[in-house]
């Protein structure tokens, strides 16, 4: 059935504001900026700004909110969560509009993220009677002590969300922390807050105030959450660079922190490949359809000598054939632009260091060429890029591009490839292509990652653990251990006698 989306202006939000103990507050500041369209580079609205003495009010009325909250009972706070995910699901198709026209990305591809982020809301309903202690043994007889341990939420969380899929973040990472009985202050990515602000007046009705916030702003909005004592826990979906400079301002302050950061993902394709199989995910591994920007594309492919040349043909043919940059709202657009101008300069600087240092440019390369003379050309867009002869010293293969541009790697050695796949500082993905069951376990064991795909690539499965190891990333999320990041410990002694 075709989805039916509303005009873009009854999509958009009608508040631009902060939105914080329950309410729509006009920055103290007075601060407002432009946010942008990337398919056309053009503005939409303007957008309040957090400053630091908003961020002190929000915290306040989130801290306030935390002491009643902490208290609801299960089945009310699994009924709250769970009728934010089905209004969520209900207004799926204005919610990709929205992310489509502030982000780039294609509408049609984005009609999933309401659905992930209504699941995770669902499932994280259920998990919370997960969230139980235990009686322990002591040293002592047991008529004497009896020790056991309860789960208690932390307080308040301020959540950082990235740019490549805002609301589908913001949906579903708020969910494990309410659930759990922690308020929570969310802020968007300042390229595209519009979704984050609909999300908001979505929900402004079904969860008591203060219990969820939402903070556009900048850096400063950024360092106040990351530095105040009321704010226990801070979370990001984004860049390593981001995540360490978080971690740097929670520490003063001894924060918990969760990281969700970048990957500069393996495919290693081994001679006995399904090679159709392994050519299609190759492309879909890049997801091409966002421009490349996910955490999980596999943009480095390393190819077993014996196939590369068939399978590198093959990979550039499909491509060709199954992208085309367009505008984002357009239902029928196969691929999207970059989120900035920033994002769009920051490739091209990669393609460019990349032609320096000896790769042999395959396709693409630069901005697509048919958009000249349209209403796009203001856009940032990225034509597909694959680069072959990749070697591992050149910063293509070692740097996360967060754009559509594909490293292939050619392998003889299997020991020497292994060697060069772990050499980076990344640590999120992994995928292996091989039907021989014996070499995909030997990879598994040796991978260094945190999620590792055999014969396919991008998928999540919620309740599978999803994060990184090395540099990207601290702790798991999209299962119970999300939702066990945001308790703390209690252990109870009491003394019987
Ligand atoms: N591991 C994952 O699950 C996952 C998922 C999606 C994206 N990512 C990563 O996110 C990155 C792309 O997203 P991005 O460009 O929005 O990332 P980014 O690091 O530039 O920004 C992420 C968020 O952090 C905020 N921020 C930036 N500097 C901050 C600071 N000093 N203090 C507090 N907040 C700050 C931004 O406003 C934004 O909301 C890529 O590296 C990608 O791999 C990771």
């Amino acid at each position: 059935m075709e989805t039916a989306y509303p005009p873009l202006s009854e999509a958009l939000p009608s508040h631009h504001d902060l939105f914080y103990g329950g309410e729509w507050q006009a920055p103290i500041t007075g601060r407002y900026c432009e946010t942008l369209n990337p398919s056309t580079g053009q503005p939409i609205v303007q957008v309040a700004e957090a400053g630091l003495p908003d961020v002190e009010r929000a915290v306040e009325a989130a801290h306030q909110a935390f002491l009643s909250w902490r208290k609801t009972p299960v089945s009310e706070r699994q009924s709250y969560l769970r009728r934010a995910g089905a209004v969520l699901r209900d207004h799926a198709a204005e919610l990709a509009l929205v992310d489509a026209v502030n982000t780039g990305n294609p509408v049609a591809a984005m009609l999933i993220d309401a659905q992930r982020a209504a699941n995770s809301l669902d499932y994280f309903a259920g998990l919370i009677p997960m969230l139980r202690g235990e009686v322990l043994p002591g040293p002592f007889p047991t008529d004497d002590y009896l020790h056991y341990t309860v789960r208690e939420p932390i307080g308040v969380v301020a959540r950082f969300v990235a740019s490549n899929h805002p609301f589908m973040f913001a949906g579903s990472r708020m969910a494990s922390a309410i659930a759990a009985g922690n308020t929570v202050i969310i802020k968007p990515p300042e390229q595209a807050p519009l979704s984050c602000l609909r999300l908001a007046e979505l929900l402004q009705d079904i969860f008591p105030p203060g219990v969820f916030s939402i903070l556009p702003g900048g850096p400063e909005c950024g360092q106040a959450l990351t530095s105040h004592p009321l704010v226990k826990k801070v979370t990001l979906i984004g860049s390593v660079a981001t995540g360490k400079a978080i971690q740097r301002s929670a520490a003063n302050s001894m924060k918990q922190t969760h990281m969700e950061l970048g990957g500069k993902n393996a495919l290693i394709a081994f001679p006995d490949a399904d090679i159709d199989h392994l050519v299609q995910s190759v492309v879909a591994g890049m997801n091409f359809t966002w421009a490349g920007q996910s955490c999980g594309s596999t943009s480095r492919v390393f190819l077993h000598e014996s196939i590369h040349d068939q399978v590198l043909a093959r990979v550039v043919e499909r491509i060709q054939k199954d992208y085309r940059a367009g505008d984002a709202t357009d239902p029928a657009t196969t691929m999207g632009s970059l989120v900035s101008q920033t994002a769009q300069d920051r490739v091209l600087g990669y393609i460019a260091s990349a032609k320096v240092e000896g790769a042999r440019l395959v396709i693409g390369g630069g901005r697509p060429r048919e958009l000249a003379g349209t209403s796009l050309v203001g856009g940032f867009f990225v034509e597909p890029t694959v680069f072959a002869d990749v070697t591992p010293d050149m910063t293509i293969a070692r740097e996360e591009i967060f754009g559509p541009v594909m490293s292939v790697l050619r392998w003889r050695e299997e020991d020497e490839m292994i060697r060069i796949v772990n050499s980076i500082n990344y640590g999120l993905t992994g995928s292996i292509f091989t039907k021989d069951l014996a070499t995909a376990q030997r990879m598994i064991n040796q991978v260094e990652a945190g999620f590792v795909w055999v014969n396919d690539v991008c998928k999540h499965f919620l309740n599978v653990p999803f994060g990184g190891i090395k540099e990207s990333g601290i702790g798991r999320d999209e299962c119970l251990d999300e939702l066990l990041a945001f308790v703390t410990t209690k252990s109870v002694n009491i003394k019987l006698r």
